[in-house]
């Protein structure tokens, strides 16, 4: 039972067929190459597993906890990074994976970051881009479904750290 109104916005099969085309896209770009998986929790969780589960090139898997959100909808713009990689990034091809990029704040300052440690390649895969709600010049470079304005649900995202155990995406109802 929910307590926010909410109608589906993009079915488990929508997300299913954007992971099978973003992995293609990874796996063109780095044939023959390894690659690791920067994952921002908490929202990126069932993406992050999906998009492992369906790529072919060599991949490991690394985690940062990154919350700006807490229980509001729009940005704080402040980035607390609440846990950091256990693996050193210098020289590797690095790609951060994200469930939605929205006003870019969390991204910026992960993509900064990471940046000083020298890997050898640096990349962003969202599965969702709210492009209308950008505040800082930040793009991902895989992207999965570019979305309208509105506050999402499901398949990972929260509102209050609740409904991201559903494995389809909301759209809230104002
Ligand atoms: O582009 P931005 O405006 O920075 O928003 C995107 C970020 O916000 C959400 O994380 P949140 O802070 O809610 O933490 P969570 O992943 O634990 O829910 C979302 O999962 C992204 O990481
Ligand atoms: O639309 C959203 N839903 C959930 N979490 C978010 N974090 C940024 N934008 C969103
Ligand atoms: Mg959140």
């Amino acid at each position: 039972m929910t307590d926010l109104k909410m109608d589906l916005l993009y079915s488990r099969e929508r997300i299913s067929t954007e992971i099978t085309r973003l992995a293609q896209e990874i796996d063109r770009d780095y044939q023959d190459q390894e690659v690791l998986l920067v994952v921002v929790l908490k929202g990126s969780l069932l993406f992050a597993a999906d998009l492992l589960r369906a790529l072919k090139v060599s991949a490991s898997i690394d985690f940062v906890r990154l919350a700006s959100y807490g229980s509001e909808t729009q940005a704080s713009g402040i980035v607390e990074f609440r846990y950091n990689l256990e693996t050193p990034i210098r020289d590797r091809n690095v790609i951060i994976v994200e469930d939605i990029v929205d006003s870019g704040y969390t991204l910026e300052s992960l993509f900064n970051k990471l940046l000083h440690q020298q890997p050898r390649s640096l990349k962003i895969c969202a599965l969702l881009d709210k492009r209308a709600r950008r505040e800082v010049d930040i793009e991902a470079d895989y992207v999965g479904i570019t979305m309208e304005d509105g506050f999402v649900v499901g398949y990972g995202l929260d509102y209050n750290e609740k409904y991201r155990q559903f494995a389809d995406i909301y759209l809230v109802k104002p």
